[in-house]
C-alpha cells in the first residue's frame, strides 16, 4: 500500500531549523552554471561574496539539511524513488533571501492527486525567520505507475503562451558535468549522476535535476529582462514538461507581460522538445 493520502495529509508537519551562508549561495549559482565570463561584474554578483546577491530558486536548495527527498519519506508515501520525477515547481517570496541566514522550516503534503497511471504529491514547504516568512515553496513530484488509489485527479490547466513572438529569446548551455556540480546543493537522487540508476528509471543516461533548469531559467530571466535585479521576483512557477540532459543547450523563449514574465524552455539539439512548460516569473 505505497500510498495513503489521507495519511499523508493529516500528519504533523516535519518542522526543523536550517541556516545558509554566502557559501551555500554560491555554490547553488555554481551549480546553475553562474560565473562565466569570471570577470564579468554581473556574474560576480552570483560568485562572488563582497558583491554577492541570492537567486531567489535558491529557496528550493536553502537547508538542504530538510532533505530534498525527505517529503517523500512523509507517513502513508513509500515510493520507490526511481518511479519519482519532479513534475512542477512554485516559489513564493515574502521578502528577499539574505545571503546569510537562519530560519524555521515547515513541510507537509498539502495534496495527493489521482492522475490513474500516475500519483501526483504537492509537498508544500514555509521558511519562516525572526522578521516574518521568508518563502512557501510547492514541489510537485510525479511518481509514475503509482495512480489508481482512488482519489481526486487534481488540476489539469495549462496556461496557454502568447500568440506574439518572444520578446527575448537566449540560449543556455548545459555544462557536462552541471548536474554533478549542482547535486551537491542538496538533491543527491542518484538519477542525476548514476548510468545505472538511471536505467532503472528509464533514461539511456543521468538527467539534469529538474531544479536546475529551474534555476537556470531564472537566472536567464533576471539577467536578460530584471537588470540584473533578483529583488523584482515575487513568485515562479512551472511545470516540468520534459526532460533536460547535461550538454544540451536550453532555449528560454521570454515574454513580458503586465504580472511579470511568460516563460518557455525547450532543448535545442531535440528539435526544441519542451523542458519548463506554464512558467511564469511574477515581478515588482
Ligand atoms: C521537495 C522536492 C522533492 C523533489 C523530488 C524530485 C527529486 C528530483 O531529483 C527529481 C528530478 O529532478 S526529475 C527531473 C525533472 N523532471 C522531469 O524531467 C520530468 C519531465 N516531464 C516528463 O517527463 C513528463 O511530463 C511526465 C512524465 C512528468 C508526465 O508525462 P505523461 O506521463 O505523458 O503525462 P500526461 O499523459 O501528459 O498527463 C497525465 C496526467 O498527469 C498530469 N501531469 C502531466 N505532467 C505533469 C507534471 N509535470 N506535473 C504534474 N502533473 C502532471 C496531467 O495534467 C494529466 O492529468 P489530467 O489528465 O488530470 O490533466
Amino acid at each position: 500500500m505505497p500510498i495513503d493520502a489521507n495519511l499523508a495529509i493529516a500528519a504533523e508537519p516535519r518542522s526543523g531549523e536550517i541556516t545558509w551562508d554566502h557559501k551555500d549561495v554560491q555554490l547553488y549559482h555554481l551549480g546553475l552554471g553562474a560565473g562565466v565570463p569570471a570577470t564579468d561584474p554581473d556574474e560576480l554578483r552570483y560568485t562572488l561574496e563582497s558583491r554577492l546577491h541570492v537567486l531567489p530558486s535558491f529557496a528550493t536548495v536553502a537547508g538542504a539539511g530538510m532533505g530534498m527527498m525527505g517529503g517523500l519519506a512523509a507517513p502513508g508515501i513509500d515510493v520507490d524513488l526511481a518511479a519519482v520525477l519532479h513534475g512542477g515547481q512554485s516559489i513564493r517570496l515574502h521578502r528577499t533571501i539574505p545571503v546569510r541566514g537562519r530560519a524555521r522550516t515547515t513541510a507537509r503534503v498539502a495534496a495527493v492527486y489521482d492522475k490513474g497511471k500516475a500519483a501526483v504529491l504537492v509537498l508544500r514547504s514555509e521558511a519562516t525567520d525572526d522578521d516574518g516568512p521568508l518563502w512557501t515553496s510547492d514541489a510537485e513530484v510525479y511518481v509514475r505507475g503509482e495512480g489508481g488509489f482512488g482519489g481526486e485527479r487534481g488540476p489539469s490547466a495549462r496556461l496557454e503562451l502568447p500568440e506574439r513572438a518572444p520578446d527575448r529569446t537566449v540560449e543556455r548551455h548545459v555544462r557536462e558535468d552541471q548536474a554533478l556540480l549542482y547535486r551537491l546543493s542538496g538533491d543527491w537522487n542518484p538519477l542525476h549522476a548514476d548510468p545505472e540508476f538511471a536505467k532503472l528509471a528509464g533514461f539511456d543516461r543521468p538527467i539534469l535535476h529538474g531544479l536546475c533548469t529551474y534555476g537556470m531559467t531564472l537566472k536567464a530571466v533576471a539577467d536578460t529582462v530584471l537588470g540584473g535585479d533578483v529583488t523584482r521576483v515575487r513568485a515562479y512557477r512551472t511545470r516540468f514538461a520534459g526532460v533536460a540532459y547535461p550538454s544540451e543547450t536550453l532555449r528560454i523563449r521570454m515574454w513580458q507581460q503586465d504580472e511579470g514574465v511568460r516563460v518557455a524552455v525547450s532543448a535545442v539539439e531535440r528539435d526544441d522538445a519542451p523542458v519548463l512548460a506554464d512558467a511564469l516569473v511574477e515581478t515588482v
